[in-house]
């Protein structure tokens, strides 16, 4: 929990505040939702609708100085994912510092919307044209979704993810339906490979799972999450298992027992090429059923 050095109320419930460590939130207290987004990143780091258990898992260590990823909740990769390209793994927005642009409360709902400014563009990618917003509308389900368009002279690629973080009771219990007979790339072995059946996990695993891929189902112990992307050909699931759970920053050491991620992305073979003035959205919605 962030210590509250300075606060702002934006609006019924939600509230701008900073932290000793110097991060801005936005914090939501809505009676269907709490959540809690990061200025820094664009990055919404808890999501509690009423009554329910968090959709998303957090890294209970926190980076001490801003410009480190808080690990956990849904960082922004964009607009390349993991190496693709050279340059921070997985692209500037999860570390760019965002500007709020609205917040809309409803009865059942609030819906905020974020811009990164050209500004933090112009630090990594001096030669691209983009206008990046991202919207989340936090509700008794969450949906998060990445906008870009091209506001260049010439065709641009984007390649981007929703790197969802879920928690789970036990990762070797767990199984995610909705992937059987999907294609996908082990980015372990570079190898492409076919799903047979549900995902399991006994090891680090780290696809890219090709095709416009329905719902995905996480099933834990009786619980379902759904997790269902539009704009989207390619879906990543990733667990750091052992040895990559010792070696990532922020992450505690058998914090791989309690956590899976499930990214809607363009990543891959999915990467898009958008002409100037043209628009791509990438959506995920991730909703918890008892
Ligand atoms: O450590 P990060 O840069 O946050 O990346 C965390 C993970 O993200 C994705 O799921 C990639 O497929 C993984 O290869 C990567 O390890």
């Amino acid at each position: 929990m962030p210590s509250r050095q300075e606060t702002q109320q934006l609006a019924a419930g939600v509230t701008r505040l900073r932290n000793s460590n110097g991060r801005e939130f936005i914090e939501v207290a809505h009676p269907r939702v709490s959540a809690r987004i990061a200025l820094e990143g664009g990055h919404l780091v808890s999501c509690l609708p009423a009554g329910q258990k968090p959709l998303l898992w957090l890294s209970p260590q926190e980076p001490e100085v801003p410009g480190k990823p808080l690990r956990g909740g849904v960082p922004l990769c964009w607009p390349w994912f993991g190496n693709e390209r050279s340059g921070p793994a997985h692209g500037i927005a999860r570390t760019g510092l965002w500007e709020l642009e609205s917040v809309v409360v409803t009865d059942e709902a609030v819906q905020i919307n974020l811009e990164l400014p050209q500004s933090e563009m112009a630090i990594h990618i001096p030669d691209e044209h983009w206008k990046l917003g991202v919207q989340f509308i936090l509700a008794s389900d969450l949906q998060v979704t990445l906008t870009s368009t091209n506001t260049g002279s010439k065709a641009q690629i984007l390649g981007q993810a929703l790197h969802a973080y879920l928690p789970v009771s036990d990762i070797t219990q767990v199984e995610i339906k909705g992937l059987d007979q999907a294609s996908y790339l082990d980015q372990l072995t570079g190898k492409e490979e076919v799903q047979l059946g549900p995902v399991r996990f006994s090891q680090e695993v780290d696809r890219i799972y090709h095709g416009a891929i329905g719902a995905v189902q996480l099933e834990d112990a009786g619980e379902t999450i759904t997790v269902a992307g539009s704009g989207s050909g390619s879906t990543v699931i990733w667990n750091p298992w052992v040895k990559k759970s010792r070696r990532l920053g922020h992450f505690p050491e058998d914090g791989y027992r309690e956590m899976l991620c499930i990214e809607t992305a363009n990543a891959g073979h999915d990467r898009r090429v958008l002409d100037p003035g043209e628009t791509h959205s990438l959506s995920t919605r991730i909703s918890h059923h008892v």
